[in-house]
């Protein structure tokens, strides 16, 4: 998800939702990176994730969903997704 532009939230929510309904997606582990936070913006994450029902989408979806704050740009963040991923890649070992 684009952290530095909320016009995109509506069609990010709808997209997610999409994702945790599908049936080859069920046993995903899913991992939501909000990007771009090293830009400017109006609205903070928490407000977003807020205002997409976040904490309601994460209790009712069959998958074990982490979020993550990043900026891919100056790397903030990435540590974090790399221990997750190889955390993920090691539980389905
Ligand atoms: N400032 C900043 N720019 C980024 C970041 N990640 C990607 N970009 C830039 O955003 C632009 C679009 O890249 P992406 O976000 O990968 O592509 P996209 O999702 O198809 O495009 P948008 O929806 O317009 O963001 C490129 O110029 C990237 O360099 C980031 O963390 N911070």
């Amino acid at each position: 998800m684009d952290a530095s532009d909320p016009t995109q939230l509506s069609a990010s929510c709808v997209q997610l939702l999409g994702l945790l309904s599908a049936e080859q997606l069920a046993e995903a582990s899913v991992l939501i990176l909000f990007n771009k936070i090293d830009l400017p913006c109006y609205m903070s994450t928490e407000e977003m994730k807020s205002l997409i029902r976040l904490p309601d989408i994460i209790a009712c979806a069959k998958q074990n969903i982490t979020t993550a704050e990043i900026s891919a740009r100056e790397g903030t963040g990435l540590a974090g997704v790399l221990a997750w991923l190889q955390a993920t890649h090691r539980a389905n070992d």
